[in-house]
């Protein structure tokens, strides 16, 4: 497993490694024994979340509050992806800036996003399926969000306007009030 740094703190891409021969390719998802030589003090992932959608769907911007925080740690299986990781803590030097990586099923690439920030992704491809492993538990109550197409943010998701597919709870969260 390679661990690259991003522009943001905390916030890192993870290679697995593939095994690609004539049949296809064999690869290590998750070695939990790795992870945590790389991320001693990180909390154990409690649940392994999926998402199916199709071309233009945009998930996000999202996270969990105060002691429900979640770290993600994403990969797309099938299809692609613009992963988007923004540092949400106020304390942070990288806060509210944000990373964008491409994330597929043919890359591999993983994306590992800290508590504290928000989240969110666009699908480029027909389909995609994302998969992400969290370290704490769904807690409704605390969930928030920023709208994806927030100016201070100015994020560039890939899409054009006219293709976004938002969910009805993610059309109506606020901007940003700084
Ligand atoms: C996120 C989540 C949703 N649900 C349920 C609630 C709802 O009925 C249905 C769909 O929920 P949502 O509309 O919130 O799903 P979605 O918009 O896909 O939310 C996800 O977006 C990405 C970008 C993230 O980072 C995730 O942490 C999560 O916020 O699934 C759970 O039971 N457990 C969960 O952990």
């Amino acid at each position: 497993m390679i661990v690259k740094e991003t522009p943001l703190k905390d916030c890192y891409i993870i290679e697995p490694p593939v095994f690609g021969d004539d049949r296809g390719y064999f690869s290590i998802r998750h070695d939990k024994y790795a992870f945590a030589k790389a991320f001693p003090n990180h909390p154990p992932f409690v649940l392994h979340n999926e998402s199916f959608s199709s071309y233009g769907v945009l998930r996000g911007l999202h996270l969990q509050k105060g002691d429900a925080a979640q770290a993600k740690l994403v990969r797309c299986v099938q299809g692609k992806i613009l992963d988007v990781a923004v540092d949400y803590r106020p304390d942070s030097p990288s806060f509210l800036k944000h990373f964008t990586i491409e994330l597929s099923g043919d890359n591999h690439k993983q994306l590992l996003v800290p508590r504290g920030f928000l989240h969110g992704f666009s699908v480029l491809s027909d389909i995609a399926i994302v998969n992400y492993q969290v370290d704490n538990t769904y807690q409704p109550e605390t969930e928030f969000g920023i709208r994806y197409d927030d100016p201070t943010l100015n994020i560039d998701w890939q899409l054009p306007d006219s293709a976004v597919l938002l969910s009805e709870k993610d059309e109506k969260l606020d901007f940003l009030k700084l």
